[in-house]
């Protein structure tokens, strides 16, 4: 035997019905005995409970919104039962509808609607969908019959959630079910006392009604078919990347559920689970789909956790004091108080000092609690043994749930990690002993970061989503986009990761859109359907949207962005840049943005910050992190510079060589940075920072190699005419290397905490002569490596090597988060 269970949805249209019918034909076609139960068509009790109370307000227009109702049985009449049928239909639904009219009338009459008769009024629902599809069913030639729940389901008289009387139900059921082998086609939801009088059996009441007739047949299993894929990993509306449970046990179905998963409602699936019946959730619009199996113990599974659940609006209640220490029944009397006025408890959470023990409940009930138990400890309070109760509103709920945290350890680490390095503060937290149910409270505006956040963390054979924001694009920017675009499909199918482009902009327009900018076409969209450029705006917005994973990329050489790398750090979001100004700023703002991303437990990366994508940085970090001394670094650090060098030479103008260095993507917007020697200073200097000498950019000698016509010339047009009236300034320094066979290099060089640049020439057997294109070199010096130096050599400038730079600083802070 089994029993399907068909909601709102599912019947509330000609089509679903159609699908409905061919369903319940193919399951009779294999010839297992089936019953099936139905709701009231999608809407249709929500209106009748509006009907009934326009009618008690004495408003003649529920006449109207009833004809609505009754035309749309009419409507499925028309649209599925041949014409020369139809007319019996017809006469049996208005016949009920003369009743239902009646009983208004009478309601309106009093001005008074009971709640037994809401319960009657909208037991219509009900028997009007179940008379309609039994008459479809017979119009087709299937055996079927109408039957009316009410003969069969009785409880007591608790209106809107009736207690069945189970004794008397099975017995009635089995004595129903044995006198016929015709299809019985029941109503969900409704039942009646012993009396006769019309009840409804509450929340998830059609599912109700099929797992109490499936128990009391011993069903095989039972089938609810719903408008959805069965139950989710997450609520799908909150969680993009949710994705369908396959198989799920009835206990952590059960806790889903009270976290507010709505699919099915496991309590009225009680009578089902305990007889062990096997019930599978499935999808009337997407019939092919397997859908959730819901049982005793749900199949293996391939992730620590099942599912993730929420309550979007909780309130926290906390009660403290001194004198709540080692003095038992405190908790009893609370939990007492507040049960005797009806207040139920989502969550609670006591720390061992028992000095304070907080909980949850629905924020509607939060003033009504406050003062139930400053009543219950009114004496205590007075004393000073429990200070006032302190209610805290605009809070969440988030569980994850599963049998799998009984055996594999780190589920907590793992939950509480992920929130950490979101910047996700938690207010409360409970485990149950159980270890089915971890919760967390935590503030509602992180809701959704939060869920997506873990979810991310603990379904990772689903893609990832890191949220970029990235600022400027033009050379490292476009590049660093056009890389990205490139990987797109690996990074997806290797690496299941997303990289979104949340938010975009150069000096003219700016673009944020959650759902992202696709790397193909983002400069069209940018200039298309950006707004003007506001960078407060766009980190103020960014900051609003308060997406999981998000990274802020400023790739630009502002010197006025960096005041808000606090700011984003503060809010929990990383940062990577190329730009040298924050790290070549005051040595304090330098440490104290280290500072705040540690403590943050968020990254501020800028690997490209010195020798583009040469792994510079990192080296030293490591080194630094494992113990080692630095004695000396001695580095050619421009890229500019070393290409200029290298291509300089008699009958090259020195204008051209300079040129040819910015096309080539290697100087700085300015390519007077470069040449003034200021861009190698603020390298130095970082290097300086990270191996631990706190210099100021002002403890620098630079040697300037520029004349001051060049240096002071007002754009970057007029300074490439002034190189050019200087050409020979150049050609005759040039000239002099070569005359002793020696080459110009600039080099950096940092010895006993002093750092200084120059113009040097260097010889054959000089380790730094033999420099190629745009390479740098740096050279360290350490305790470790002290008779021959650490060297790393390679091309220290161009778009493609600094963007990938970048992009590699973003790929490590995704292995960071997880
Ligand atoms: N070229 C190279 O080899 C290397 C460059 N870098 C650094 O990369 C950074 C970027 O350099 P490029 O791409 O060559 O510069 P660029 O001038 O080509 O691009 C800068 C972009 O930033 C935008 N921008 C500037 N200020 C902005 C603001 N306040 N708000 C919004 N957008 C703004 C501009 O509109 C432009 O799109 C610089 O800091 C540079 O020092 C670092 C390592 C190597
Ligand atoms: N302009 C710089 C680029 C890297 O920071 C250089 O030439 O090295
Ligand atoms: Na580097």
């Amino acid at each position: 035997m089994k029993v399907l269970k068909f909601g709102g949805t599912s019947v509330g249209s000609v089509d679903s019905i159609k699908t409905v019918i061919s369903i319940l034909e193919k399951n009779l076609a294999e010839g297992e005995r089936i019953a099936v139960v139905f709701s009231a068509m999608g809407g249709v009790t929500n209106r009748l409970i509006e009907i009934g109370k326009m009618a008690a307000a004495g408003n003649p227009e529920y006449m109207e919104f009833l004809k609505v109702v009754e035309e749309r049985h009419f409507a499925v009449v028309r649209g599925l039962i041949p014409v020369k049928n139809q007319s019996s239909t017809f006469a049996a639904i208005r016949g009920i509808f003369n009743e239902l009219e009646d009983i208004l009338r009478g309601v309106s009459w009093i001005k008074e609607l009971s709640e037994r008769t809401l319960d009657l009024i909208m037991s219509f629902g009900e028997r009007l969908s179940t008379l309609v599809i039994t008459e479809i069913l017979k119009s087709k030639g299937i055996a079927a019959e109408f039957c009316d729940a009410r003969q069969i389901i009785h409880t007591n008289a608790t209106y809107g959630m009736g207690d069945v009387n189970f004794e008397i139900t099975n017995r009635q059921i089995l004595e129903y079910f044995a006198k016929t082998s015709a299809l019985q086609c029941v109503t969900g939801f409704i039942a009646s006392t012993a009396e006769g009088v019309t009840t409804t059996l509450g929340r998830g009441g059609s599912d109700y009604t099929a797992s109490i007739i499936a128990a009391a047949l011993d069903a095989n299993s039972i089938e609810i078919w719903t408008d959805v894929d069965g139950m989710m990993t997450a609520d799908p509306r909150k969680v993009a990347n949710a994705f369908t449970i396959p198989s799920i046990s009835y206990s952590e179905a059960m806790e889903l559920s009270h976290f507010g998963a709505k699919v099915i409602y496991p309590p009225s699936l009680q009578p089902a689970f305990a007889k062990n019946i096997t019930l599978k959730v499935l999808n009337t619009f997407n019939v092919d789909f397997e859908g959730t199996y819901v049982q005793k113990a749900a199949n293996g599974k391939d992730y620590a956790i099942t599912g993730i659940s929420s309550i979007d609006e909780i309130a926290l209640v906390n009660i403290q004091g001194s004198g709540m220490i080692g003095v038992a029944g405190i908790s009893g009397r609370l939990f007492t108080a507040l049960s005797n006025n009806a207040i139920s408890v989502i969550l609670i959470s006591q720390a061992s000092s028992e000095h304070s023990i907080c909980f949850s409940i629905d924020p509607k009930n939060a003033q009504r609690a406050s003062e139930v138990l400053e009543k219950e400890f009114a004496t205590e309070i007075s004393l000073g043994y429990i200070d006032s109760i302190a209610i805290e509103k605009s809070l969440s709920i988030i569980a994850i749930v599963g049998e799998g945290m009984k055996k594999s350890t780190g589920v907590s680490g793992k939950l509480f990690s992920v929130l950490g390095k979101n910047g996700i503060n938690v207010v409360a937290t409970a485990q149950g002993s159980s270890e089915l149910n971890i919760s967390v409270v935590i503030a509602k505006s992180d809701l959704s970061k939060a869920l997506n956040a873990i979810h991310g963390v603990f379904f990772q054979s689903e893609t990832r989503s890191l949220n970029l924001f990235i600022v400027g694009m033009g050379l490292i920017g476009g590049t660093l986009l056009n890389q990205i675009k490139n990987q797109t499909k690996y990074l997806r199918e290797e690496k299941l990761l997303n990289l979104n482009i949340a938010g975009l902009t150069n000096t003219k327009k700016m673009l944020l859109d959650p759902d992202g900018i696709q790397p193909d076409n983002w400069r069209d969209r940018v200039m298309d359907e950006g707004v003007k450029t506001s960078l407060p705006a766009f980190v103020q917005r960014m900051i609003e949207l308060n997406l999981p994973n998000s990274v802020f990329v400023d790739c630009t050489s502002d010197k006025d962005i960096v005041q808000y790398y606090h700011m984003l750090l503060d809010a929990s979001i990383s940062v990577v840049t190329p730009n040298k100004v924050a790290n070549s700023g005051t040595y304090s703002e330098y440490v104290s943005l280290q500072r705040t991303a540690l403590q943050r437990g968020v990254k501020f990366l800028y690997e490209t910050n010195v020798g583009a994508g040469l792994p510079i940085i990192n080296t030293i970090q490591g080194l630094m992190a494992s113990g080692d001394k630095f004695l000396k670094i001695e580095a050619i650090l421009s890229g500019t510079l070393s290409y200029i060098f290298n291509n300089f030479g008699p009958g090259i103008r020195f204008a051209d060589v300079v040129r040819e260095a910015k096309a080539k993507g290697f100087t700085e917007p300015d390519p007077r940075e470069d040449l003034s020697g200021a861009d190698v200073g603020r390298k130095i200097l970082i290097l300086a920072r990270e191996v631990g000498v706190p210099l100021e950019a002002d403890e620098i000698t630079i040697k300037a190699i520029l004349p001051g016509n060049c240096l002071n010339a007002p754009t970057v047009d007029a300074f490439f005419q002034e190189l050019e009236i200087s050409d020979n300034f150049f050609a005759s320094m040039q000239a002099e290397a070569e005359a002793k066979q020696e080459k110009l290099r600039f080099i950096a060089t940092l010895e006993n905490g002093k750092a200084s640049i120059a113009l040097k020439t260097v010889d054959a057997q000089h380790p730094f002569y033999t420099l190629s294109g745009s390479d740098n070199i740096i050279s360290f010096t350490t305790e470790r490596y002290k008779d021959r130096p650490l060297v790393i050599k390679g091309p220290g400038a161009g778009a493609e090597v600094t963007a990938s730079g970048v992009f590699a600083d973003i790929m490590s802070i995704s292995s960071y988060l997880g």
